[in-house]
Protein backbone atom coordinates (compact mmCIF):
# COMPACT_ATOMS: atom_id res chain seq x y z
CA UNK A 1 0.00 0.00 0.00
CA UNK A 2 1.15 3.57 -1.02
CA UNK A 3 2.11 5.45 2.57
CA UNK A 4 1.09 9.00 0.96
CA UNK A 5 -2.80 8.54 0.67
CA UNK A 6 -4.94 11.96 -0.83
CA UNK A 7 -8.52 11.28 0.65
CA UNK A 8 -10.62 13.54 -2.31
CA UNK A 9 -13.88 15.00 -2.49
CA UNK A 10 -14.88 15.40 -5.82
CA UNK A 11 -18.43 17.36 -4.95
CA UNK A 12 -16.60 19.93 -2.56
CA UNK A 13 -16.58 23.30 -3.59
CA UNK A 14 -16.95 23.77 -7.43
CA UNK A 15 -15.09 20.68 -8.82
CA UNK A 16 -12.43 22.58 -10.55
CA UNK A 17 -9.83 22.83 -8.04
CA UNK A 18 -10.45 19.08 -7.10
CA UNK A 19 -9.43 18.34 -10.50
CA UNK A 20 -6.41 20.26 -10.06
CA UNK A 21 -5.70 18.96 -7.20
CA UNK A 22 -5.77 15.31 -8.39
CA UNK A 23 -3.45 16.17 -10.89
CA UNK A 24 -0.79 17.36 -9.07
CA UNK A 25 -0.92 14.41 -6.36
CA UNK A 26 -0.64 12.23 -9.35
CA UNK A 27 2.43 13.63 -10.48
CA UNK A 28 3.46 13.36 -6.96
CA UNK A 29 3.29 9.74 -6.62
CA UNK A 30 0.30 9.86 -3.79
CA UNK A 31 -2.36 7.13 -3.98
CA UNK A 32 -5.39 9.57 -4.76
CA UNK A 33 -8.74 7.76 -3.61
CA UNK A 34 -11.82 9.38 -4.66
CA UNK A 35 -15.50 9.11 -2.31
CA UNK A 36 -17.76 8.15 -4.40
CA UNK A 37 -20.44 9.46 -1.83
CA UNK A 38 -21.44 11.38 1.12
CA UNK A 39 -19.52 9.15 3.95
CA UNK A 40 -16.93 7.64 1.82
CA UNK A 41 -14.12 9.74 3.41
CA UNK A 42 -14.72 8.69 6.75
CA UNK A 43 -14.80 4.81 5.41
CA UNK A 44 -11.56 5.51 2.88
CA UNK A 45 -9.77 7.38 5.79
CA UNK A 46 -10.01 4.77 8.42
CA UNK A 47 -8.85 2.34 5.92
CA UNK A 48 -5.82 4.20 4.80
CA UNK A 49 -5.16 4.58 8.76
CA UNK A 50 -5.52 0.79 9.29
CA UNK A 51 -3.00 0.05 6.66
CA UNK A 52 -0.72 2.47 8.44
CA UNK A 53 -0.14 4.81 5.72
CA UNK A 54 2.12 7.54 7.04
CA UNK A 55 0.68 10.80 5.94
CA UNK A 56 -3.14 10.77 4.84
CA UNK A 57 -4.54 13.85 3.33
CA UNK A 58 -8.30 15.73 3.14
CA UNK A 59 -8.43 17.36 -0.82
CA UNK A 60 -12.26 19.12 -0.13
CA UNK A 61 -13.53 21.57 2.49
CA UNK A 62 -14.21 21.60 6.12
CA UNK A 63 -16.72 18.76 5.68
CA UNK A 64 -14.11 16.40 4.43
CA UNK A 65 -11.17 17.54 6.82
CA UNK A 66 -13.42 16.74 9.90
CA UNK A 67 -14.61 13.53 7.88
CA UNK A 68 -10.90 12.20 7.24
CA UNK A 69 -10.35 13.42 11.06
CA UNK A 70 -13.02 10.74 12.31
CA UNK A 71 -11.98 8.52 10.05
CA UNK A 72 -8.23 7.95 11.19
CA UNK A 73 -9.88 8.88 14.89
CA UNK A 74 -12.36 5.37 14.36
CA UNK A 75 -8.73 3.22 13.55
CA UNK A 76 -7.37 4.84 16.53
CA UNK A 77 -4.06 6.05 14.38
CA UNK A 78 -4.30 9.52 15.21
CA UNK A 79 -1.66 9.31 17.17
CA UNK A 80 0.48 7.50 14.47
CA UNK A 81 -0.80 9.65 11.27
CA UNK A 82 0.28 12.15 9.63
CA UNK A 83 -2.52 14.66 8.48
CA UNK A 84 -2.16 17.50 5.82
CA UNK A 85 -5.32 19.10 4.13
CA UNK A 86 -5.91 20.59 0.20
CA UNK A 87 -8.27 22.62 -0.22
CA UNK A 88 -10.92 22.37 -2.63
CA UNK A 89 -13.97 23.47 -0.71
CA UNK A 90 -15.71 26.90 -0.63
CA UNK A 91 -15.22 27.73 3.18
CA UNK A 92 -11.54 26.39 3.83
CA UNK A 93 -11.43 28.14 6.86
CA UNK A 94 -9.40 25.20 8.58
CA UNK A 95 -6.90 25.05 5.97
CA UNK A 96 -6.96 29.48 6.34
CA UNK A 97 -5.77 28.68 10.09
CA UNK A 98 -3.15 26.25 9.08
CA UNK A 99 -1.39 28.71 6.57
CA UNK A 100 -2.68 26.24 3.97
CA UNK A 101 -2.75 29.02 1.21
CA UNK A 102 -4.23 27.04 -2.01
CA UNK A 103 -4.11 23.82 -3.82
CA UNK A 104 -0.36 24.56 -5.27
CA UNK A 105 0.64 25.58 -1.61
CA UNK A 106 -0.81 22.82 0.16
CA UNK A 107 1.33 20.56 -1.80
CA UNK A 108 4.42 21.97 -0.82
CA UNK A 109 3.24 21.81 2.98
CA UNK A 110 2.64 18.47 2.69
CA UNK A 111 6.35 18.05 1.58
CA UNK A 112 7.49 20.35 4.19
CA UNK A 113 7.96 18.48 7.04
CA UNK A 114 6.46 21.32 9.24
CA UNK A 115 4.11 19.48 11.72
CA UNK A 116 2.21 20.74 14.59
CA UNK A 117 -0.08 18.50 17.25
CA UNK A 118 -3.36 20.67 17.66
CA UNK A 119 -5.81 20.26 19.43
CA UNK A 120 -8.92 18.17 18.97
CA UNK A 121 -12.51 18.94 20.00
CA UNK A 122 -14.90 16.28 20.98
CA UNK A 123 -18.51 16.38 21.23
CA UNK A 124 -21.22 13.98 22.70
CA UNK A 125 -24.68 14.05 22.77
CA UNK A 126 -27.74 12.89 23.63
CA UNK A 127 -31.12 13.70 22.64
CA UNK A 128 -33.17 12.14 25.82
CA UNK A 129 -34.66 14.10 28.34
CA UNK A 130 -31.54 12.94 30.86
CA UNK A 131 -28.30 13.65 30.43
CA UNK A 132 -27.77 9.79 31.98
CA UNK A 133 -26.88 8.07 28.99
CA UNK A 134 -24.08 10.83 28.02
CA UNK A 135 -20.90 9.41 29.11
CA UNK A 136 -21.70 6.26 27.05
CA UNK A 137 -22.51 8.39 23.72
CA UNK A 138 -20.01 7.75 21.20
CA UNK A 139 -17.80 10.68 20.80
CA UNK A 140 -17.41 12.51 17.32
CA UNK A 141 -14.61 15.08 16.73
CA UNK A 142 -14.80 18.41 15.41
CA UNK A 143 -12.26 20.76 14.34
CA UNK A 144 -13.16 23.66 14.09
CA UNK A 145 -16.57 24.26 16.04
CA UNK A 146 -19.45 23.07 17.37
CA UNK A 147 -22.72 25.05 17.11
CA UNK A 148 -25.70 25.13 19.17
CA UNK A 149 -28.74 27.47 17.71
CA UNK A 150 -29.67 29.93 15.19
CA UNK A 151 -26.33 28.94 13.22
CA UNK A 152 -26.80 25.78 13.19
CA UNK A 153 -30.36 25.84 11.46
CA UNK A 154 -29.53 28.81 9.00
CA UNK A 155 -26.64 26.58 7.49
CA UNK A 156 -29.04 24.05 6.85
CA UNK A 157 -30.94 26.12 4.54
CA UNK A 158 -27.70 28.00 2.87
CA UNK A 159 -28.18 26.77 -0.41
CA UNK A 160 -24.91 25.53 -1.89
CA UNK A 161 -25.23 28.19 -4.41
CA UNK A 162 -24.82 31.12 -1.83
CA UNK A 163 -22.18 29.26 -0.33
CA UNK A 164 -20.16 29.47 -3.70
CA UNK A 165 -21.08 32.89 -4.12
CA UNK A 166 -20.55 34.16 -0.66
CA UNK A 167 -18.18 31.68 0.95
CA UNK A 168 -18.33 31.49 4.95
CA UNK A 169 -20.51 35.20 4.46
CA UNK A 170 -23.29 33.00 3.53
CA UNK A 171 -23.49 31.10 6.70
CA UNK A 172 -23.60 34.84 8.59
CA UNK A 173 -26.15 36.15 6.20
CA UNK A 174 -28.70 33.14 6.27
CA UNK A 175 -28.46 32.95 10.14
CA UNK A 176 -28.98 36.35 10.26
CA UNK A 177 -32.33 35.98 8.47
CA UNK A 178 -33.15 33.14 9.95
CA UNK A 179 -33.05 35.40 13.37
CA UNK A 180 -36.91 36.49 11.99
CA UNK A 181 -38.48 32.68 12.85
CA UNK A 182 -36.07 31.74 15.74
CA UNK A 183 -37.61 31.08 18.99
CA UNK A 184 -34.33 31.07 21.28
CA UNK A 185 -32.41 28.76 23.17
CA UNK A 186 -33.36 28.08 26.68
CA UNK A 187 -29.50 27.31 27.85
CA UNK A 188 -27.78 26.02 30.82
CA UNK A 189 -24.03 25.73 30.58
CA UNK A 190 -21.19 24.53 32.43
CA UNK A 191 -17.68 24.01 32.78
CA UNK A 192 -14.46 23.78 34.25
CA UNK A 193 -12.84 20.37 35.71
CA UNK A 194 -15.64 20.69 38.48
CA UNK A 195 -18.75 21.39 36.33
CA UNK A 196 -19.24 24.65 37.47
CA UNK A 197 -22.46 26.27 36.27
CA UNK A 198 -21.62 29.43 34.00
CA UNK A 199 -24.21 30.21 32.01
CA UNK A 200 -28.15 30.48 31.96
CA UNK A 201 -30.76 32.08 29.96
CA UNK A 202 -32.02 32.68 26.83
CA UNK A 203 -29.21 32.35 23.99
CA UNK A 204 -29.85 33.52 20.41
CA UNK A 205 -26.40 30.84 20.03
CA UNK A 206 -23.69 29.15 21.33
CA UNK A 207 -20.68 28.59 19.35
CA UNK A 208 -17.61 26.18 20.26
CA UNK A 209 -14.49 27.29 18.62
CA UNK A 210 -11.84 24.91 18.27
CA UNK A 211 -10.02 26.01 15.05
CA UNK A 212 -12.56 28.52 14.36
CA UNK A 213 -12.43 32.80 14.22
CA UNK A 214 -16.30 34.21 14.15
CA UNK A 215 -17.25 36.66 12.42
CA UNK A 216 -15.82 40.28 14.61
CA UNK A 217 -12.90 37.95 14.94
CA UNK A 218 -12.34 36.96 11.40
CA UNK A 219 -8.63 38.47 11.12
CA UNK A 220 -7.56 36.44 13.78
CA UNK A 221 -5.79 32.70 14.13
CA UNK A 222 -7.63 30.44 16.08
CA UNK A 223 -5.60 29.35 18.94
CA UNK A 224 -5.10 25.08 18.12
CA UNK A 225 -2.87 24.37 20.96
CA UNK A 226 -3.80 25.81 24.04
CA UNK A 227 -5.66 22.33 24.83
CA UNK A 228 -9.13 25.00 25.27
CA UNK A 229 -11.70 25.43 23.41
CA UNK A 230 -13.09 29.22 22.75
CA UNK A 231 -17.08 29.43 23.72
CA UNK A 232 -19.18 32.28 23.03
CA UNK A 233 -22.69 32.38 24.03
CA UNK A 234 -24.62 35.07 22.63
CA UNK A 235 -27.79 35.87 24.58
CA UNK A 236 -31.21 36.71 22.74
CA UNK A 237 -31.83 39.89 21.78
CA UNK A 238 -34.68 40.58 20.37
CA UNK A 239 -34.18 44.67 19.97
CA UNK A 240 -30.91 44.54 17.74
CA UNK A 241 -31.37 44.64 13.78
CA UNK A 242 -29.37 41.94 12.40
CA UNK A 243 -30.37 43.09 8.81
CA UNK A 244 -28.46 45.78 8.37
CA UNK A 245 -24.65 46.27 6.85
CA UNK A 246 -22.43 45.14 8.94
CA UNK A 247 -24.52 43.20 11.41
CA UNK A 248 -22.61 40.29 11.49
CA UNK A 249 -19.85 41.92 13.14
CA UNK A 250 -22.01 44.01 15.18
CA UNK A 251 -23.57 40.89 16.76
CA UNK A 252 -20.08 39.30 17.72
CA UNK A 253 -18.53 42.59 18.33
CA UNK A 254 -15.14 42.23 21.31
CA UNK A 255 -16.48 42.95 24.41
CA UNK A 256 -20.00 43.47 23.29
CA UNK A 257 -22.72 42.48 26.42
CA UNK A 258 -24.62 40.40 25.30
CA UNK A 259 -21.59 38.27 24.56
CA UNK A 260 -20.08 35.62 27.60
CA UNK A 261 -16.65 34.47 26.48
CA UNK A 262 -15.17 31.64 27.85
CA UNK A 263 -11.59 29.42 27.36
CA UNK A 264 -12.77 25.90 28.76
CA UNK A 265 -11.46 22.52 28.16
CA UNK A 266 -14.92 20.75 28.98
CA UNK A 267 -18.21 22.06 28.56
CA UNK A 268 -22.04 21.27 29.58
CA UNK A 269 -25.09 22.12 27.85
CA UNK A 270 -28.09 21.63 28.36
CA UNK A 271 -31.00 23.26 25.93
CA UNK A 272 -34.21 21.90 27.84
CA UNK A 273 -35.31 20.35 24.42
CA UNK A 274 -33.74 18.56 21.53
CA UNK A 275 -32.48 20.99 18.93
CA UNK A 276 -30.04 21.41 15.99
CA UNK A 277 -26.20 21.48 16.59
CA UNK A 278 -23.79 21.52 14.27
CA UNK A 279 -20.38 19.58 14.32
CA UNK A 280 -18.37 21.27 11.35
CA UNK A 281 -21.44 21.89 9.48
CA UNK A 282 -23.32 18.48 9.95
CA UNK A 283 -26.31 18.55 11.62
CA UNK A 284 -27.21 16.17 15.01
CA UNK A 285 -29.75 16.53 17.07
CA UNK A 286 -28.98 16.88 20.95
CA UNK A 287 -30.51 18.61 24.24
CA UNK A 288 -27.63 17.37 26.46
CA UNK A 289 -24.38 17.86 24.85
CA UNK A 290 -20.57 17.92 26.29
CA UNK A 291 -17.56 19.22 23.78
CA UNK A 292 -14.23 18.86 25.40
CA UNK A 293 -10.74 19.66 24.25
CA UNK A 294 -8.17 16.69 23.55
CA UNK A 295 -5.38 18.51 23.73
CA UNK A 296 -2.44 17.62 20.84
CA UNK A 297 -4.34 14.63 19.44
CA UNK A 298 -3.97 14.87 15.92
CA UNK A 299 -0.59 15.76 14.15
CA UNK A 300 -0.88 18.52 11.02
CA UNK A 301 1.43 19.56 8.01
CA UNK A 302 1.16 23.83 8.49
CA UNK A 303 2.03 25.96 6.62
CA UNK A 304 4.74 28.69 7.21
CA UNK A 305 2.36 31.12 8.67
CA UNK A 306 0.72 29.14 10.71
CA UNK A 307 1.47 30.79 14.01
CA UNK A 308 1.27 28.39 17.45
CA UNK A 309 0.26 30.91 19.43
CA UNK A 310 -1.83 33.57 17.91
CA UNK A 311 -2.71 37.11 19.56
CA UNK A 312 -6.25 35.93 22.10
CA UNK A 313 -9.12 38.64 20.49
CA UNK A 314 -10.84 38.70 23.93
CA UNK A 315 -7.46 39.63 25.54
CA UNK A 316 -7.03 42.96 23.35
CA UNK A 317 -8.26 46.35 25.21
N1 LIG B 1 -18.57 11.81 -3.67
C1 LIG B 1 -19.39 12.52 -2.89
N2 LIG B 1 -20.65 12.83 -3.30
C2 LIG B 1 -21.47 13.58 -2.53
N3 LIG B 1 -21.14 14.06 -1.30
C3 LIG B 1 -19.91 13.79 -0.85
C4 LIG B 1 -18.97 13.01 -1.60
N4 LIG B 1 -17.82 12.89 -0.90
C5 LIG B 1 -18.04 13.58 0.27
N5 LIG B 1 -19.27 14.10 0.30
C6 LIG B 1 -19.88 14.93 1.35
O1 LIG B 1 -19.46 16.29 1.18
C7 LIG B 1 -19.51 16.95 2.46
C8 LIG B 1 -18.24 17.72 2.68
O2 LIG B 1 -18.09 18.75 1.75
P1 LIG B 1 -16.97 19.83 2.08
O3 LIG B 1 -17.33 20.54 3.34
O4 LIG B 1 -15.65 19.19 2.06
O5 LIG B 1 -17.03 20.77 0.84
P2 LIG B 1 -17.74 22.17 0.67
O6 LIG B 1 -19.10 22.10 1.25
O7 LIG B 1 -17.60 22.58 -0.74
O8 LIG B 1 -16.75 23.13 1.50
P3 LIG B 1 -16.76 23.94 2.88
O9 LIG B 1 -17.20 23.04 3.99
O10 LIG B 1 -15.36 24.39 3.06
O11 LIG B 1 -17.70 25.08 2.70
C9 LIG B 1 -19.63 15.86 3.50
O12 LIG B 1 -20.96 15.89 4.01
C10 LIG B 1 -19.38 14.58 2.72
O13 LIG B 1 -20.05 13.46 3.26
Amino acid sequence: MARRILVLNPRSGDGKQSHRARRLAVERGYDVRESERAGDTVDIAREAAVGEASLVAACGGDGTVNEVVRGVDEAGRLAETTLGIVPTGTGNDFADNLGVRGVAHAFEVLESGRERSLDLGSARWTAAASSAGLSDAPRRPFVNSCVFGLTAEASARTTREAKRRLGVVAYVLSTLQGKRTFEGLRLEVRAGPRNDPVWTGDALMLLVGNGRRFPGERLQQANMEDGLLNVVVVKNRPALDYLTTGAADRLLRRGASHLTHLRVSHLEVDAGAARQVSLDGELVEARHLRADARPGAMRFRVGEGYDPSPPDPTDAA
